[in-house]
């Protein structure tokens, strides 16, 4: 958990986003929070309760990219749901805890991938004191230890030979499988271990090799030793209850009390989902989950609906509101230009790797937008995305042509732009399909 404060937390979301002030605050403050409860001790800390937050907003203006953000910024499991996959025929009212149980699921990488490289950290430590100890013995006195530590760091004895016990996985290993319907996690069966727990506790072997090679064998040994699943799978269900981010999109559209005909009602997806707003346990394959601290946020354009519409019981549990307002030219010059890792940063970067020095003048970015706010305009609004759309059709030959122009330096101008793009952004119909 991040301890950023709110203008922190601002101020990483600006790297990536534009604008949108009033949303960035929201959920910095909905973070902070979370770690002020982490501060609180016994019942206090139990119940506060998340302020979850009702986005409201056109699409393609930042409202998932903001949250995926933050979810980032706090290593915190997030995943996406469209509110409306659920009123699809088909669907069961028990098919909503499945949010959950992919949390979880998102939680467990993230867990694993941490714990990877804690882990890495301690098992060169600890192969690190095994190289000492093959090489001194283990009663060598600290300075000769020492003495010893600092020719080995220096890389001096990499070519002496030494004896090691690692633990002895049979020939080569043999690969875990998937308990079927179970892929993956702790659905996982190692028969190495299996067994080694079989034959009572470990299988060693000794190995003869040299200071430099003996590395990999020890760490790998050491890693495998540390790495708790377990530990992976308690870590992980901690993270989702305390830090967990839910993004239910598209509530706008479950929100009018009425009926689509031959899927289940919207009205009953609501009734469906507050559980898990209000706070239950769902059960996961490892172990029950409560949902009480999980933070959500909804997002929607209410174009047709109001947040008034939402269950009252719903909309309770929605107590922030933020708008977020469409994007204008200004802000697609913006997006293009500023933000890490922008779209013009990635054309220029990808280019490179083929040996072509790509560039962009201030006026072709400026054409980009331009055409980017014409055709949400006239075809269909679709926020920032437009801007990809737009971007890949006017890199289209460069693209296609980069292995074969390797040393060139290619100059995209307004006038480029308006070639590749220009006349068929003019032209709606063909627009429709294109861009
Ligand atoms: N304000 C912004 N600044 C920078 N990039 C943005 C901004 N708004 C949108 N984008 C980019 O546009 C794309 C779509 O944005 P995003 O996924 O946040 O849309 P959204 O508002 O959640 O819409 P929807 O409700 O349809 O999912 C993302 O790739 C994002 O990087």
């Amino acid at each position: 958990m991040s301890n950023f404060s709110p203008r922190e937390i601002v101020s990483e979301l600006d790297r990536f986003i534009i604008g949108q002030k009033d949303a960035k605050r929201a959920v910095a403050i909905a973070l902070r929070n979370r770690w002020r409860r982490q501060q609180l001790e016994g019942q206090m800390r139990e119940e506060v309760m998340p302020k979850n937050i009702l986005m409201i907003g056109p699409t393609g203006v930042g409202k998932t990219e903001i949250s995926r953000r933050l979810a980032k910024l706090a290593g915190a499991p997030f995943v996406k749901v469209e509110a409306t996959k659920f009123t699809e025929v088909g669907y069961v009212g028990r098919d909503v805890e499945q949010i959950v149980r992919d949390l979880v699921e998102v939680g467990i990488g993230l867990i694993r991938e941490k714990m990877r490289e804690d882990v890495k950290a301690r098992a060169h430590v600890n192969a690190e004191e095994r190289v000492l100890e093959a090489l001194v013995g283990k009663t060598a006195s600290p300075a000769t230890r020492d003495s010893f530590k600092k020719k080995l760091r220096d890389g001096e004895l990499d070519d002496k030979e030494i004896e090691v016990e690692v633990a002895d996985t049979g020939t080569g290993g043999m690969p875990g499988f998937d308990i079927p319907g179970m892929p993956g996690g702790v659905g996982v069966l190692n028969i190495n271990d299996m067994l080694s727990k079989a034959m009572g506790g470990k299988r060693t072997k000794t190995r003869k090799t040299t200071v430099k090679e003996s590395y990999n064998l020890l760490i790998q040994d050491e890693s495998d030793k540390l790495l708790d699943q377990d530990e992976v799978v308690r870590r992980a269900l901690e993270a989702a209850e305390n830090d967990g981010i839910v993004f239910l999109d598209e509530i706008d559209k479950i929100a009018a009390r009425s009926d689509i005909s031959g899927g289940p009602s919207r009205e009953g997806v609501q009734r469906d989902l507050l559980p898990l707003v209000e706070g239950t346990t769902v059960a996961t394959k490892y172990g029950p989950v409560k949902t009480d601290h999980i933070l959500f946020i909804a997002s929607g354009a209410f174009h047709v609906s109001k947040p008034s519409d939402l269950l009252p019981e719903l909309q309770g549990r929605l107590p922030i509101r933020v708008e977020l307002r469409a994007l204008e030219k200004a802000d697609f010059v913006r997006i293009l230009t500023e933000t890490e890792a922008s779209l013009i940063k990635q054309y220029i970067a990808l280019m490179k790797t083929e040996g072509v020095d790509l560039e962009f003048t201030d006026d072709a970015i400026d054409s980009l937008a331009g055409i980017a706010v014409d055709l949400n305009a006239t075809v269909e609004n679709i926020g920032a995305r437009r801007l990809q759309t737009v971007m890949e059709r006017v890199l289209d030959d460069i693209s296609y042509e980069a292995p074969d122009r390797n040393g060139a330096k290619v100059t995209i101008d307004a006038a480029y732009v308006q070639k590749h793009v220009g006349d068929l952004s003019k032209n709606t119909d063909l627009s429709r399909f294109i861009l």
